[in-house]
């Protein structure tokens, strides 16, 4: 089966806490096509990164499948969600989280260098990539010395290097100017289009999350119908 499609059911994630239980997501039910773009939003605190963590294999749920393509990854040994994860998905935080003593082009290769490819294979991938985004120019500069858009490029670029089939984004443009974010986001679109991704953006904003194939609404924990 080379169907990729993400199934979701039943999705609950709770914590204990000195008040209680707190219930963040109450069964979220989900399917999301090979190659949608899927945006979801809602009310700060309504569980959108709780979401998208359990989706992409960070943050384990207290009940509830994540299917890709059939398979309930959270039903796999530790390592083995950590082998799905790498080979499956990229990332793309509000705060790029890029490692600052490393250059861009050090900081695309790591995700192939930590999964064991040679120097040279990491190193052509990452320079095509950087040059992709717009930042064949600046592979020798550290995060400190690149500006807040060409940073995300970057994270942008060491999110694809892996060959992702899903690429999750969590508030990519939240913290950039809006001429900054429109150009991130075009980016994002045609990253999309060249690698026929299946791509899922929480975002704040109505107007970007209305370029995308479908919205998803959220609210305390639950999807709105
Ligand atoms: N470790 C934890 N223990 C208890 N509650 C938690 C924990 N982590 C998250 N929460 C709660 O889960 C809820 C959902 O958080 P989440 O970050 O998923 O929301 P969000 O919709 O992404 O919000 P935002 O738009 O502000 O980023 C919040 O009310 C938060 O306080």
């Amino acid at each position: 089966m080379s169907d990729d499609r993400i199934s979701v059911r039943n999705l609950v994630k709770s914590y204990p806490t000195a008040e209680g239980t707190v219930e963040v997501l109450r069964g979220i039910d989900l399917d999301i096509m090979t190659g949608e773009r899927l945006a979801i939003v809602g009310a700060s605190g309504a569980g959108k990164s709780t979401l998208m963590h359990i989706l992409g294999g960070l943050d384990r749920p207290t009940d509830g499948r994540v299917c890709y393509s059939g398979q309930n990854i959270w039903a796999l040994p530790e390592a083995g969600i950590d082998s799905f994860r790498n080979r499956t998905i990229g990332f793309v935080f509000q705060f790029h989280q890029l490692l600052p003593e490393f250059t861009a082009l050090e900081n695309v290769m790591m995700p192939m260098l930590v999964g064991g490819s040679g120097r040279r294979e990491a190193r052509e991938n990452a320079e095509r990539l950087l040059r992709e985004v717009g930042l064949g120019h600046r592979l020798g500069h550290k995060p400190g010395q690149l500006s807040g858009g060409e940073q995300q490029r970057v994270a942008i670029a060491r999110a694809l290097v892996m060959e992702p089939k899903v690429l999750l984004a969590d508030e990519p443009t939240g913290n950039l100017d809006s001429t900054t974010s429109e150009s991130v986001w075009r980016l994002l679109e045609q990253v999309h289009e060249r690698y026929q991704l299946t791509m899922i953006i929480v975002t704040h904003s109505e107007t970007l999350a209305g370029r995308m194939d479908r919205i998803v609404r959220m609210a305390d924990g639950r999807i709105l119908p």
